[in-house]
Parts: C-alpha cells; sequence; structure tokens
C-alpha cells in the first residue's frame, strides 16, 4: 500500500493552475490536509473477471469523452452557453451536449435494443423555435467531441440524432432489468463558477447499483495532474484513474476513528443543503476543521480516497433527490468500504424511479464513524425540530 500526503498548500497551488475562466477558488479549506491513501492495482479482477466488463469499460469511454466536452466548454464559458429550464435550474449547451455523447457511445457499445436510460435532462427546451441555435451548437460540440476520439465519429449526427439521444434519458428507472443512470454535468453551478462538476453514470441492475463512473475534469489527481476518473463495480471494488487513462489505483475511504480528526463534505451552494444543521452535527461529533465546501459528486469521489472523512446533505423541507445525483456516487463510496445512509441510517433505495424516499437527509462516512455519526444527527434534528 503505498499512502501518500499532499499538503494543504500544495493542493491550493494546484487548484490556482487549473485552466478555468473565473472565480477558481482553491478545492480544500486551509486547515485541512489531505491524505490520498492509494494502492497500486494489480487490476486483477479490476475490469476483466468480472460480469460487467464491457458496461464498465463502455461506461468510463463514454463518461471520459462526455467530459472531455464539458472541460471544453467550460474554459470558453459564455453567458450565452446558459438557458433557463422551467424548475429555474440552469443548463448549459454542455448539459445537454455530455447527455447525448454519454447515450450515443454506450448504445453503440452496447446492445441498443435493450437500452435504457434515466438521465437529467431532456430536449423540451431545444424543440422550441428559441433553441434552434443552441441545438445547432450542441450538435457541433457533439459531433467534435465523437470525431476526437477515432472510433465514433465517421457519420456525423444530425440535430434530429443529438435530440434523440438526449430524448433516450426518459426511462422511468425501477426495480427490474438494468437501466443506466445519468447526471451529464452535477453541479451544473459548479460547472458555471469555474469549480468542481462531476459527469456521473450508475447502473442499476434489478434495482441495484452495480456500477458506478465519475469523472471529476477538476479534482487534482496527484501533485502534478488535475483531473479524476473514479470507477466501482460491486463488489470489486473502487479505482481511480486520470481521465486520459493513466494506471488505476485502488482507493479506500479513511481508516479514522476519532471524529474530532475528521473533516466534512457538504455542498458549496446553501440552497441544496442546510449549512446550520451541518455544522451542529459536525459540533456534536467535535469535528475541528471547517467544512470543505464544494459543487457535484465530486464529493463521494474524494471521500472514498480519503480526502476528509464525512459527507453531509440535507436539503430544505419539500426537496426530493433524484437517483442520477447519487447513483455513481453511492457505489464510488460503498466499495471503497464507505457507508451512504438517509438520515435515519437506511440505506438508498436506486429502485423506485427516479427519485429517493429518503428520511430527512444523506450521511457519507466510514464505517467506524458511523454510528457516532448517527446518534450526532438524530440529536441535531431533534434539536431543530424542537426549536421549530
Ligand atoms: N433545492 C435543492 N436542494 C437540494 N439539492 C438540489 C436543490 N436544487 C438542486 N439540487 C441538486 O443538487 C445538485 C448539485 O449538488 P451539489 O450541491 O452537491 O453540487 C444538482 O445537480 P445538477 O447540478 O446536476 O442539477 C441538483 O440536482
Ligand atoms: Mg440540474
Ligand atoms: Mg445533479
Ligand atoms: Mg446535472
Amino acid at each position: 500500500m503505498a499512502t501518500f500526503t499532499v499538503s494543504t498548500g500544495t493542493i491550493n497551488s494546484l487548484t490556482r493552475t487549473l485552466p478555468l475562466t473565473k472565480n477558481t477558488k482553491p478545492l480544500f479549506s486551509p486547515s485541512l490536509h489531505l491524505t490520498l491513501k492509494a494502492s497500486k492495482s494489480t487490476l486483477r479482477g479490476a475490469i476483466t473477471s468480472m460480469s460487467y466488463g464491457k458496461e464498465l469499460a463502455a461506461a468510463k469511454n463514454a463518461a471520459s469523452l462526455a467530459a472531455r466536452l464539458c472541460q471544453k466548454v467550460q474554459k470558453a464559458l459564455l453567458q450565452a452557453d446558459v438557458q433557463s429550464k422551467s424548475d429555474k435550474s440552469p443548463v448549459t449547451v454542455a448539459d445537454y451536449g455530455s447527455q447525448a455523447v454519454v447515450s450515443v457511445v454506450l448504445q453503440k457499445e452496447l446492445d441498443s435494443a435493450s437500452f435504457s436510460l434515466v438521465a437529467e435532462e431532456d430536449s423540451g427546451d431545444l424543440r422550441k423555435e428559441e433553441g434552434k441555435e443552441t441545438l445547432q451548437r450542441i450538435m457541433k460540440l457533439v459531433n467534435e467531441t465523437l470525431a476526437s476520439d477515432g472510433t465514433y465519429g465517421n457519420a456525423p449526427l444530425s440535430e434530429e440524432d443529438v435530440l434523440a439521444a438526449i430524448d433516450s434519458g426518459r426511462s422511468e428507472g425501477g426495480p427490474s432489468g438494468q437501466h443506466w443512470v445519468l447526471d451529464p454535468i452535477d453541479g451544473t453551478k459548479g460547472f458555471l463558477r469555474g469549480d468542481q462538476y462531476a459527469v456521473a453514470l450508475g447502473l442499476l441492475d434489478e434495482g441495484k447499483v452495480v456500477l458506478g463512473v465519475l469523472a471529476c475534469p477538476n479534482l487534482p489527481l496527484s501533485e502534478e495532474k488535475v483531473g479524476c476518473l473514479f470507477y466501482a463495480q460491486v463488489s470489486g471494488g473502487t479505482y481511480m484513474q486520470s481521465l486520459d487513462g493513466s494506471t488505476p489505483t485502488k482507493v479506500h475511504v479513511t481508516d479514522l476513528d476519532n471524529p474530532e480528526e475528521a473533516s466534512f463534505f457538504e455542498s458549496f451552494e446553501a440552497a441544496h443543503s442546510l449549512h446550520d444543521l451541518s455544522s451542529l452535527i459536525a459540533k456534536k461529533l467535535g469535528v475541528k476543521a471547517p467544512p470543505v465546501r464544494i459543487d457535484s459528486q465530486a464529493k463521494y469521489g474524494a471521500l472514498s480516497r480519503g480526502d476528509g472523512a464525512i459527507y453531509l446533505r440535507f436539503p430544505h423541507k419539500g426537496y426530493r433527490e433524484k437517483i442520477w445525483d447519487h447513483a455513481a456516487g453511492y457505489l464510488v463510496v460503498a466499495e471503497a468500504g464507505g457507508v451512504v445512509s438517509d438520515a435515519a441510517g437506511n440505506p438508498l433505495d436506486f429502485s423506485k424511479g427516479r427519485y429517493l424516499d429518503l428520511h430527512e437527509g444523506i450521511i457519507v462516512t466510514n464505517q467506524k464513524l458511523m454510528p457516532a455519526l448517527l446518534k450526532a444527527v438524530k440529536e441535531s434534528l431533534n434539536e431543530k425540530a424542537s426549536s421549530l
């Protein structure tokens, strides 16, 4: 097992050198020391001998290519790239383009007759008169991205092909059969700010997540390199490699058992998670470090390799979590030895369609810290309820 420690200073200078457009912030809070524990993978059992080997290879390809498209757009971020969805969340040409690329690659690599995809975006706004110009830009981006790979670019896609690829994501998922689950850009707000985001792709089989792939283009891989691809297969462990395909390393969550030494992740956006509640929970646990606020499922990826020990997510009342916001991240953490549950300690159930039914929120940590975390969560929720 090779263990290497990256000091906070290194992380800050690393993130400062990211080739981003605006508002690039250090990834980690100044007091956090990031310990990355990784063992060199022998690759035995990682890809070849597993039952989802073909699907995993296709998913890694699809997510990496989609990440390439996103990186290109993030570098050239323009206000005109942003559309507003009817639910008022932002959506960019990169969200649509990424979804189209993943859909096309998976269908080319796998049996397209039985293909089912549960994905965040749909083409509704692009089919309107005012979406025409955006659609053309998406088509160009998708074709350029597919051509850049050499394998998929022989016949350029038409506008109708792109719309159909996006709309293949309308599946409802559910408890039977296989369904891909895609968030083409998770952390769109982070993406727009020039911060963290992820392309998150999972595979459900009979209601269980069996594959998870997270492409995190702005997450440091090492002292020299930025951009991580995490992938996990059920019972196969979690691996991390560069987006351009370096040798994978096996990763594991932290083995910390003292909550006072733990640091915790939460959403950058206060609208997505109750920061006051997580600070109360952290205080009860005795956590000394300030919260590490980053966007997207990059939090699950970072936690899977031991950068920080806890992830707390408590949406405001009434919000319903979607499966694509957690499926891939869940498996990446679970296969790295972590535990993901709702605030009452129940496992997440991805078999109920597009939404997750949850008690209050989502908490993530290692097995040793989970009992103390659950206790602190319960006490904090009770306190919050009695103060209302
Ligand atoms: N009010 C809300 N509460 C909780 N989550 C929300 C939210 N509004 C949007 N989200 C979800 O939070 C995700 C981002 O998570 P994070 O805060 O960890 O970056 C968004 O994914 P998208 O960016 O894919 O839309 C979106 O699905
Ligand atoms: Mg969204
Ligand atoms: Mg999302
Ligand atoms: Mg998204």
